[in-house]
């Protein structure tokens, strides 16, 4: 069966998304939802795929939103998805650490039947997360370790000097919660890992600085009645955003190709 898509969003992930879906028969991307004002411009087409700037002007016959533009993004349009019925299937989970916004969204989408899937994004081990999660209480860490530059424009320019590093540095300990408020474009696995195990407070989240570091490195441990499990993941960032690693594309991808790999929420 053909999913009819549209992505909201035409920056790093949705560009390489788009470049690999090509050949794909299984997906038709119908539209993609931009700032009203990009329409129109020469840099804002991808074969005929049409060019909205809202939900309400989605084709009818769109079945699957993707999100891949941040957290206001999200919380712009994501009330829209769930209420036209669709499935929203999104990146930018840290804009989930608002309570009031996420229960907003499971509220709407049960009431018109709208589902809500977490990618798994850039980032494993959700299944290992999940199972041990409903056996009882898990103590969770996740740590994320980027390139210096990766963290450029962020509160981490604050703690340390990212040009000066000459190690590896821990520039930040916290939450979940915290985090996602703080690093909105580069901690949305942190909410992820909550989001299939322990929630927003009792997921513990490091970020690191690595001035030697060339790609970027997710951890993420748990110890539990079960047993315990670390998962590492080495992943090579999109040559055009060193934010965001290229796992988080083909992570959308799988869930495209197999209605796997992803939190479901609703
Ligand atoms: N879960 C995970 O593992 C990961 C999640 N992410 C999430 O995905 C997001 C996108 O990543 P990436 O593609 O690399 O980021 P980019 O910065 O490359 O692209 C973001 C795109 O979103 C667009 N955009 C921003 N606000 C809006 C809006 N209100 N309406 C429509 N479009 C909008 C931008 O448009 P414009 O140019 O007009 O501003 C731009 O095209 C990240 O911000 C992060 O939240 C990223 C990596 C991993
Ligand atoms: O892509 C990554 O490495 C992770 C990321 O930016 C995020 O979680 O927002």
């Amino acid at each position: 069966m053909t999913a009819n898509i549209a992505i909201i969003g035409f920056g790093s992930i949705t560009r390489t998304l788009l470049a690999s879906l090509a050949g794909n028969g299984a997906v038709r991307v119908k539209n993609i939802v931009v700032r009203p004002e990009r329409i129109g411009t020469p840099d804002h087409a991808w074969q005929d795929a049409r060019f909205v700037g809202s939900i309400a002007e989605l084709d009818a016959d769109v079945d699957t939103v993707i999100e891949a533009a941040g957290h206001a993004a999200l919380r712009q349009h994501a009330g829209d998805v769930v209420a036209s019925g669709r499935r929203l299937v999104l990146a930018s989970s840290g804009a989930l650490a608002d309570d009031a916004f996420r229960e907003g969204l499971e509220t709407t989408a049960r009431e018109t039947g709208a589902e809500i899937h977490v990618v798994s994004g850039a980032i494993g081990a959700l299944d290992a997360l999940a199972t041990a999660q409903i056996a009882g209480r898990q103590e969770v860490r996740y740590t994320g370790i980027k390139p210096s530059r990766a963290w450029r424009g962020t509160p981490a320019e604050q703690c340390v000097d990212l040009d000066a590093l000459e190690a590896p540095t821990t520039f930040f300990t916290g939450s979940a919660r915290e985090v996602a408020q703080l690093y909105p474009a580069n901690a949305n696995v942190a909410a992820t890992v909550a989001l299939a195990g322990p929630g927003f407070d009792a997921t513990t989240v490091s970020l690191i600085a690595d001035p030697g570091a060339v790609i970027n490195r997710h951890v993420v441990e748990a110890d539990g009645v079960l047993g315990s499990f670390r998962f590492e993941t080495t992943a090579t960032p999109l040559s055009i955003n060193p934010r965001t690693s290229g796992t988080t594309v083909f992570s959308i991808l799988s869930f495209l190709n197999s209605g796997s790999n992803s939190v479901r929420l609703v």
